[in-house]
């Protein structure tokens, strides 16, 4: 079960979210979309993946900014392990992921899905031909995109978007320690993301990892996949 942690934003705590357990770190590149406190000047993601490298962990570049060219450009400077297009008003085309392959031809393609509805379904369905990877997240973060809300939702229209898709389905939204065996066990989804309840938020925006709770989120996980044989 992959343990998927976000938002890091110091050296440190990458460090430490790794060693807690998990399997790719998400981080905000420096970008026009997003709330300021959350991105990363590049320097650093280039210190973080360093780190990441060494202990096989993936590096993920959440993409909050609209606009595709600078996607392409960070994906191009960065090549992260994969891209994850969260953004409220722009999401992946055939098009895009041709072109992501061709300026970062290691680099996965990871597009958030809104659950808000069944219809989500639908939408799932359509990415599904050209994506590697499927977030399926809660609600719109206020001034960036979907996600970050700490917020769950109708977890049987996941259940059924696993079954109906082929690419990799990481369940986001308001997963924490407290519930992600629950949300495996309903879902079986290929990975966990989590947030909100793993994070302590500051004033303006600034977050932390809470590291007992990143600790206590990877093995809750790794136990509930264990038992169901995942
Ligand atoms: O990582 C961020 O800073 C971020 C900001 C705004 C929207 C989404 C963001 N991250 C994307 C994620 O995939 C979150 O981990 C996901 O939405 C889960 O969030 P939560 O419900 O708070 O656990």
């Amino acid at each position: 079960m992959i343990k998927q942690l976000y938002s890091i934003i110091r050296l440190e705590e990458a460090i430490q979210t790794m060693e807690a357990g998990a399997d790719n770190i998400g981080l905000v590149p420096m970008q026009k979309g997003g709330v300021p406190a959350h991105r990363v000047p590049l320097y650093r993601v280039d210190q973080i993946f360093d780190e990441c490298k060494k202990r096989n962990v993936n590096l993920v570049a959440i993409m909050l900014t609209n606009d595709p060219e600078e996607m392409l450009d960070l994906a191009r400077r960065i090549q992260p392990n994969i891209l994850h297009i969260a953004g409220d008003e722009y999401a992946a085309d055939e098009e895009f992921a041709r072109r992501l392959k061709e300026v970062a031809p290691h680099t996965a393609l990871m597009q958030a899905v809104l659950v808000d509805n069944h219809s989500a379904v639908e939408r799932a369905k359509k990415f599904d031909p050209f994506v590697d990877y499927i977030l399926l997240d809660s609600g719109l973060a206020p001034d960036t995109g979907i996600g970050a809300s700490g917020l769950t939702h109708d977890w049987s229209i996941d259940a059924e978007i696993v079954r109906s898709v082929k690419a990799r389905v990481i369940e986001a939204g308001g997963m924490g320690p407290d519930n992600v065996a629950e949300a495996i066990r309903q879902i079986r989804p290929y990975g966990v993301d989590s947030l909100t309840k793993t994070s302590f938020k500051y004033d303006g925006g600034d977050m932390e990892k809470n590291i007992p709770a990143v600790k206590a989120f990877c093995e809750n996980a790794d136990k509930a996949a264990r038992e169901l044989g995942l």
